[in-house]
């Protein structure tokens, strides 16, 4: 497959800060990506820079073999073939839908700006609202209608800076679909910027998790969730709790016993350790002394959800918030056996959360 988009050692400096560093990025044709990461990690600048909106300080991007960032080379924003869709949309207020839509394609002549204003329209949904304006549409409407005009000049990608954040939370699952199922009709190569991990479940093929101007995985959301490369990854994703352990003769002593650890587990080299802990991996035991007490409850569609603490005064194996659901009524600081009920847990080094 061929790749659309490659970025290369791409750094950015701004105001003498290093906002991305030695990034590296390769998407096929059709690709659409979901970008997440901590607020500030440097996802927007990542997309203005791909639109060309801001000049890297090293790197190269080539999008459909062309080389539009090198040593030598800087290929203006209007010269891309990149369209940018806004988190506000930044639509004209003062042009209706169509005038909207034919803002990029004025170099058309009218006759073919109207059949392809008309084909959209159609494709979104919006073939009666083509003569209103702006703030006579709903939310969700206000979004096709961007989308519709980033689509219009035919972009080889296309940037979508958090595109969901304003639309009803009932409507956005339904709008993400239609919107995914345009792309992929246009075979369209996207990149969109979400806070929402189950966005990037819904509407992209590929995810890549940002850290402080770094891209520290790039995969597809399954293989991320089964496969996170560090606690990083797998901490904002919140794919578990932590359990802190001591790894002894190649075996991992917690708080609460022994955990078994697959054949073959890599131990990473550092001072600390911890394992990754879905909930549906602890089970109360009755017939067993304490381990952990109940530091917090909350309740929840899958039951009541427990904070765990750990009762042992070893300070390094110490946990607070080991996340347990269950049916069963438990009362905060009730003391509690628990046991960790997986042989296929993921163990990582253990870092300062940060
Ligand atoms: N023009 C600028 N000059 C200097 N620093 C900037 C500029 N634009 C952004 N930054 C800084 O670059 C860093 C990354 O910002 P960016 O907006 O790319 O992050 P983000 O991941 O999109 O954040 P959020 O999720 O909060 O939107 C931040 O520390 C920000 O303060």
């Amino acid at each position: 497959m061929t790749a659309l988009l490659t970025i290369n050692q791409l750094s950015v400096n701004l105001q003498d800060k290093s906002i991305l560093q030695d990034l590296q990025l390769t998407l096929a044709q059709g690709d659409i990506l979901g970008l997440v990461g901590p607020s500030g990690c440097g996802k927007t600048t990542l997309l203005n820079v791909i639109a060309g909106f801001i000049e890297p300080s090293m790197g190269f991007i080539n999008i459909d073999g062309v080389d539009i960032v090198s040593d030598s080379t800087f290929i203006a924003a209007e010269k891309r073939h990149v369209g940018m869709i806004f988190q506000d949309y930044a639509l004209f207020p003062h042009l209706t839908v169509r005038e909207n839509i034919a803002f990029g394609i004025a170099k058309l002549s009218a006759e073919q700006q109207a059949v392809q204003i008309d084909n959209l329209l159609n494709l979104l949904k919006l073939s009666e609202h083509g003569d209103k304006y702006i703030h006579q549409l709903s939310g969700g409407q206000q979004q096709r209608v961007a989308i519709a005009r980033a689509l219009a000049p035919q972009p080889k990608l296309l940037l979508l800076d958090e595109p969901f954040s304003n639309i009803d939370a009932r409507l956005r699952t339904e709008l993400m679909l239609e919107i995914r199922q345009l792309l992929k009709q246009f075979n369209t190569t996207a990149i969109f910027v979400t806070h929402n991990k189950d966005e990037v479940f819904t509407f992209a093929d590929k995810m890549a998790l940002m850290s402080q101007g770094k891209l520290l995985q790039l995969d597809s959301p399954a293989m991320i969730c089964q496969k996170p490369n560090s606690w990083q990854v797998a901490d904002f994703l919140q794919l578990g709790s932590w359990l802190p352990c001591r790894i002894l003769d190649g075996k991992a002593h917690s708080a609460l016993g022994e955990v078994a650890l697959p054949k073959n587990t890599e131990i990473p080299q550092a001072n600390h350790h911890q394992v990754l802990i879905k909930p549906q991996n602890l089970m109360l035991v009755s017939d067993a002394e304490a381990n952990a007490y109940v530091e917090h409850i909350s309740v929840t569609e899958q039951g009541y959800h427990y904070h765990l603490a750990s009762i042992s005064d070893e300070h390094d194996l110490h946990f607070d918030k080991l996340s347990f659901y269950s049916d069963q009524v438990l009362a905060i600081k009730q003391a509690v056996a628990i046991k960790v009920e997986s042989d296929n847990l993921l163990l990582f080094a253990k870092e300062d959360i940060v």
